[in-house]
């Protein structure tokens, strides 16, 4: 089939592997689609920034996503050697705060200093999609809608500069009224129709997501998982046109 990069360039694979050679095989397995690559922390505690050079040298986009959350001087830190090993985007958790998201903005400007390497777009994480409202009221004491705490995290990543969020596809309309159509939205709780939800919690189709107007969608076992992954990326671009 003929790969249209329009949208496998906003399908972000999600490479949750305990092993480099595992995450390496897929990647291998995909060759010639355009999607974007994340890496997550199981990959990149185990593997490392080699294999992010890894992608880089085979010309991919990267997201890493360790998802910062700490006092702003760390995440300042963290986010100046995340810059440097050029990746295009990464994300912090909005829950640290506006001064630390800000720091995480000083940090990518600290590394590019002077240089000429990748700006990378820096993506606040709103509510994980695995959170449902009962969680997030009872276990993690906000209170109301889960879109309500995500907009008011996004407004307030926004605030501090960042380009983006994480959220879930059930929130990108009112995140994109509420902050703008160049807010990026990257969106996980991608389940194709009759998948496998697993630990996710607020869940949508590929197409019904992208319907939504999102930028980007992550996805990992409904590919990483398939007994063919390649045919199953694939048939997840077919099912969005
Ligand atoms: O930041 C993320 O990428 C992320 C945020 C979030 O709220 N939910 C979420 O699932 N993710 C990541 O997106 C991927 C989803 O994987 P699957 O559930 O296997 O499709 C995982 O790598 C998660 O770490």
């Amino acid at each position: 089939m003929t790969i249209q990069s329009g949208i496998a360039e906003r399908i972000m694979v999600a490479l949750d592997y305990a092993e480099a050679a595992d995450a390496r095989k897929l990647v291998e397995s995909l060759k010639g689609i355009p999607c974007y690559m994340k890496v997550g922390m199981q990959l990149f505690y185990s593997a490392g920034p080699g294999f992010v050079a890894e992608l880089k040298e085979k010309g991919y986009k990267v997201f890493l996503d360790l998802k910062m959350h700490d006092i702003p001087n760390t995440v300042k830190g963290g986010s100046e050697s995340v810059t440097r090993l050029g990746v295009d985007m990464f994300n912090v958790h909005a829950a640290g705060g506006r001064a630390m998201m800000e720091a995480a903005l000083e940090g990518v400007d600290k590394a590019l200093a002077g240089g000429s390497g990748v700006k990378p777009l820096v993506i606040g994480v709103t509510q994980l999609t695995s959170t449902s409202r009962i969680v997030m009221n009872n276990e993690i004491g906000i209170a109301g809608a889960v879109e309500d705490a995500v907009i008011r995290y996004a407004k307030l990543a926004q605030a501090a500069g960042l380009h983006g969020v994480v959220a879930s596809p059930l929130e990108v309309t009112q995140l994109k009224a509420a902050c703008g159509p160049g807010f990026v939205t990257v969106t996980p709780g991608i389940r194709p129709a009759g998948a496998a939800i697993g630990d996710q919690s607020r869940v949508m189709t590929p197409p019904e997501a992208f319907a939504q107007g999102t930028d980007y969608v992550v996805i990992g076992r409904p590919i990483t998982a398939a007994a063919e992954p390649r045919a199953a990326l694939e048939q997840i671009i077919e099912s969005i046109h």
